[in-house]
């Protein structure tokens, strides 16, 4: 028999990322007042890889300007944009960002906007219009080499019927390349997803799982034998039925409580959730640091709260009366609850010797490192089309990508005053029109374990010379930025790779037997990479872990 939990007297967050000052500012609004929330952040600033810098423009070197003042630039070095969706960790996100006072800030990208629609692939020396419609798809299919080959795929899919390799079958999971193959073929794996993937996890479609990123097709596969919705309605009953059936009990109840939060939240605040209609990401006129710098003020007025910089954590430990934090300093502190919302491979550090088993567990969630290169044109309009960037799959030969790039992203058109559609000039983020552009190199390309692997650009010059030379050879952008940044992101994507979901349900299990309750993890390695998720999943583990329930964090993904 498990003993009880003893009442909540102090708590530790281990991280202060987005997930770690989440966690706090919802343990803040649930616990007394008199209990102390102690943070601990590795680095001197929290906020982990979101970080926004305005970087100053000379006067001199904006082009026909002619005037005295210097203007400003916003770069982001990490995450962007928001994405707006029915989804609840969207709405969730949206209430703290109303909650913390931001809605003045908001950069609404609209859904019909050419930010938003345009969507490009680079493939065979051309940046391809992904089709946003019905009629796009007809026009772009013939017109474009990318969709060469792809109709056949499509059509075929459906009658399908071929299993996964053996050994994936017998972990009950499969890579994304795989699946995707064995339901399409190379092109669409090759030409579409691998660059669907780049965008988003940086990462190798031949190594990313099925069941954990794209787990309503892995579903659908299973429960109707094809992966492509079809219209009629006996069979999207049948998907239901067998979908509920093969739903665990407890992800019902989490779903459950939030279809309840997400009707409940929107109907309190409807004026505020009537401006995202329509809306498809929004972004931010001082930055994704924005919210870093209201969760922080936020936090820093509170009494109870401390936030421990340049703090580093080398022991987590079980006792009698609670959890030990020690640290590089050599202090020891026990709490009653800790929260580790660091990176899945530190904690497998802090954890080497006190959970060893756990520690394994944590070793196998991988990430990848990206090198963000922001560069700034004082000429505005200089692209060639207009709309979100362009991705980098990996169907594209070695020899016309060797820069490793993954994707190209169009700041200007994010943040212009009308979305892209180059009719308004101006910007809702710099105090200057420009064209602004980042350039994404790296992830799954610097894995040199791997043969295909090149060793990761961490110097800024070679990297801004390298996103240079890209731009020019893909887009025939010649110009000398006015403005040029590098950030080396180390190890800022965790990779979801086949066996995450039974590794996740390890880590449960272990975290539960090696702390008793007393500790939770949050964060991007286990449930959800993007800004939305880690802060959904870092108020459910904080409102689960006050409700006095025993858990690890995981519950949400049914382990
Ligand atoms: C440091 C680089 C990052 C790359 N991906 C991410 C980061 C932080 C994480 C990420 N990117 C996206 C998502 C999905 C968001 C969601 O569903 O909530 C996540 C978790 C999508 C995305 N990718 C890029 C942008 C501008 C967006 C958001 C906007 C949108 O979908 O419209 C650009 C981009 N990011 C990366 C690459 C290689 C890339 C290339 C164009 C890596």
């Amino acid at each position: 028999m498990t003993s009880a939990l003893r009442p909540i007297s102090s708590v530790a967050v281990l991280g202060g990322g987005i997930s770690g000052l989440s966690t706090a500012y919802y343990l803040s609004r649930l616990l007394p007042k008199t209990v102390p929330i102690t943070i601990y952040e590795a680095s001197g600033r929290v906020g982990g890889y979101i970080e926004s810098t305005k970087l100053q423009l000379p006067a001199a070197s904006i082009d026909g300007a002619g005037g005295e003042k210097n203007e400003d630039v916003l770069f982001e070095h990490g995450p962007r944009t928001l994405r707006v969706s029915k989804r609840v960790s969207s709405l969730n996100m949206f209430d703290l960002i109303n909650s913390l006072g931001m809605a003045d800030e908001l950069i609404v990208v609209p859904k019909d906007s050419a930010a938003a629609r345009n969507r490009y692939i680079y493939y065979k020396g051309r940046i391809n219009m992904i089709p946003y419609s019905l009629s796009s798809i007809l026009r772009f299919y013939f017109s474009q080499a990318l969709f060469r080959g792809m109709l056949p795929e499509v059509i075929r899919e459906p009658f399908r019927r071929n299993q996964p390799p053996k050994e994936m079958r017998e972990q009950e999971d499969e890579t994304i390349g795989s699946f995707m193959n064995r339901r399409f073929g190379p092109r669409i794996a090759d030409r579409l997803m691998s660059g669907v993937i780049h965008g988003i996890y940086a990462g190798d479609i031949y190594q990313l799982s099925v069941r954990s990123i794209l787990e309503y097709l892995w579903k659908r596969e299973r429960t109707t034998g094809s992966i492509i919705p079809f219209p009629f309605s006996w069979n999207r009953k049948q998907t239901q039925k067998k979908d509920e059936a093969e739903t665990p009990a407890d992800v019902n109840l989490y779903e459950q409580r939030g279809k309840d939060y997400a009707v409940q939240v929107v109907d309190q605040h409807r004026s505020f959730f009537n401006r995202l209609e329509g809306a498809s990401v929004v972004s931010f006129t001082k930055g994704m640091q924005s919210i870093i710098n209201h969760l922080e003020d936020y936090l820093s007025a509170l009494p109870n709260v401390t936030i421990k910089r340049n703090m580093s954590v080398t022991e987590l430990k079980n006792v009698v009366d609670g959890v030990m934090v020690s640290t590089a300093t050599g202090e020891s502190h026990t709490y009653s609850r800790v929260f580790s919302a660091m990176p899945a491979r530190k904690l497998a550090e802090i954890t080497e010797f006190t959970a060893p088993g756990l520690s394994q567990c944590l070793k196998r969630i991988p990430s990848v490192s990206v090198n963000v290169v922001n560069l700034f044109f004082s000429k505005p309009r200089l692209l060639p089309v207009t709309g979100f960037g362009y991705l980098l799959p990996r169907a594209i030969p070695r020899s016309d990508n060797p820069e490793r790039a993954l994707g190209v992203v169009f700041d200007s058109d994010t943040v212009s005053k009308d979305a892209g559609e180059g009719k308004i000039p101006g910007s809702l983020q710099d105090s200057v029109d420009g064209t602004k552009v980042t350039v994404m190199l790296g992830g799954h390309w610097w894995d040199t374990t791997k043969e295909e692997g090149t060793p990761a650009v961490k110097d800024a010059e070679e990297a801004i010379t390298n996103a240079r030379t890209l731009i020019a050879r893909q887009m025939g952008v010649t110009e000398e930025p006015a403005l040029a940044q590098s950030t080396f992101q180390e190890s800022c994507i965790p990779q979801y790779v086949v066996g995450h979901a039974a590794n996740l349900k390890r880590i449960h299990e272990a975290v539960l037997g090696g702390f008793g309750g007393k500790v939770a993890v949050v964060g991007a390695s286990y449930l959800g990479v993007s800004v939305n998720d880690c802060v959904y999943y870092s108020r459910i583990a904080a409102e689960d872990v006050v409700a006095g329930r025993r858990v690890s964090g995981l519950e949400a993904s049914g382990v």
